[in-house]
C-alpha cells in the first residue's frame, strides 16, 4: 500500500511535559484520518510537529515515502484553530490575497463551490459567523490544491447545524481525492468522517483502525435504556444482560437483545421510551480510560 504520511516514534518532550511518546501511524491516500483525544492529549502538538512548525524531540516523518523537503509545504493545506484575517476585507478579497501567495493554485471558482462561499463572497470578515469564518479558513487551506490537508478542530464551538454543514464540505473535499488528518475531540464527528483513526491520551496511542473495527473489537453488545420510573419490580434477567442503574435511566447492556425484551414484557415492564443504541467511540474511550472524551483534564 502506498501512504501519504508515515510517522514513526514520534516524541516531544517539553520542559516537565511528555505531550507526545513515541507515536507511530501511517495514512493511505485519499483518506479521513482522525487523531481522536481529550484537550491536551496531544494532537496538535503531533500535526504541529508534522506540518513542520514544531520540531520533534525524536522521530521520524516520510511524505510520500521520503523525508520531507522545501516542496513539502506546496503539497499540504493547513487549517489552523485560530488565524488573524484581515477584518476590512471581504471573504473575495481575502482568497485573492491568498492566492497571490502560491505558484500554482486551484481556480477561485472551484474553491468558492467546494466551501459553499458564494452567498459571503461580499461580506467583510468581522461580519461572519463561526460556521461562515470556518468555511473561509477551509478554503484557504484548499486554495493552492493540496494533496495533504491538516484540520486541526475545524468545528470547535461551532453549533451543530454548522458542524453537519462543514462535515458535508470535508466530504466533498475528500471526494476530490485529497487527503485529511483531522484532529477533533467530538467522537460523533470522528465516526462521521473518519475512515481511520487513533486515539490518543495523554500523549500515547491507545488504539487505532477503522471505526467500525474498533467498536467491533471493543463491544459485541448494544445498550437498550429505559426510563427508570417504567421500572417497578425486581428484575429476573438471568445471565444475559448486564445491568446499570443511573438516576434517570437503567442500561442495560446485552448482545441478546431479542431475549431481554421477551424478558422485560414477562416481567410486565412498560417499554414506552425504550431506546436501542449500538455502542460509539465515546463509549469505547470510556472504556478504555475510565473517563470521558469531554471530562479528561489537560
Ligand atoms: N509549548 C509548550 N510548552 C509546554 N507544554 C506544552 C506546549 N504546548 C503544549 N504543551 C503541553 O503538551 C500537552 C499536549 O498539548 P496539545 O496542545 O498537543 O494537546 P491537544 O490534544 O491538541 O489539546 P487541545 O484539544 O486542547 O488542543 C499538554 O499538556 C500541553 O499543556
Amino acid at each position: 500500500m502506498s501512504y501519504i504520511l508515515e510517522v514513526k516514534d514520534l516524541t516531544k518532550q517539553y520542559p516537565g511535559v511528555l505531550a507526545v511518546d513515541q507515536i507511530s501511524f501511517a495514512i493511505p491516500q485519499g483518506i479521513c484520518f482522525g487523531l481522536l483525544g481529550p484537550n491536551g492529549a496531544g494532537k496538535t502538538t503531533t500535526i504541529e510537529m508534522i506540518e513542520g512548525i514544531t520540531k520533534p524531540t525524536v522521530g521520524n516523518i516520510l511524505f510520500a515515502g521520503k523525508q520531507r523537503n522545501n516542496n513539502f509545504k506546496q503539497r499540504i493545506g493547513i487549517q489552523f484553530q485560530a488565524t488573524a484575517l484581515m477584518d476590512y476585507l471581504t471573504t473575495q478579497e481575502i482568497l485573492k490575497l491568498f492566492a497571490n501567495f502560491y505558484h500554482h493554485t486551484l481556480p477561485l471558482a472551484t474553491v468558492i463551490e467546494l466551501c459553499n462561499l458564494n452567498d459571503i463572497l461580499n461580506r467583510y470578515a468581522t461580519k461572519l459567523s463561526g460556521g461562515q469564518r470556518q468555511r473561509l479558513l477551509l478554503a484557504l487551506s484548499i486554495l493552492n490544491d493540496p494533496d495533504l490537508i491538516f484540520l486541526d478542530e475545524p468545528t470547535t464551538g461551532l453549533d451543530p447545524k454548522a458542524r453537519r454543514q462543514f462535515w458535508q464540505l470535508i466530504e466533498k473535499i475528500k471526494q476530490q481525492g485529497k487527503t485529511v488528518l483531522l484532529t477533533t475531540h467530538y467522537m460523533d464527528e470522528a465516526e462521521a468522517l473518519c475512515d481511520e483513526l487513533i486515539i490518543i491520551d495523554q500523549g500515547k496511542i491507545i488504539e487505532q483502525g477503522t471505526p467500525t473495527a474498533l467498536l467491533q473489537k471493543h463491544f459485541s453488545s448494544v445498550r437498550v435504556t429505559i426510563p427508570r420510573d417504567n421500572i417497578t419490580n425486581t428484575l429476573q434477567l438471568k445471565s444475559f444482560a448486564k445491568v446499570q442503574v443511573n438516576s434517570n435511566e437503567v442500561v442495560f447492556t446485552t448482545n441478546e437483545v431479542e431475549k431481554l425484551i421477551h424478558q422485560l414484557l414477562a416481567e410486565q415492564v412498560n417499554l414506552a421510551g425504550l431506546s436501542i443504541r449500538r455502542h460509539n467511540l465515546e463509549d469505547l474511550f470510556l472504556q478504555l480510560t475510565g473517563h470521558h472524551l469531554q471530562d479528561a483534564k489537560p
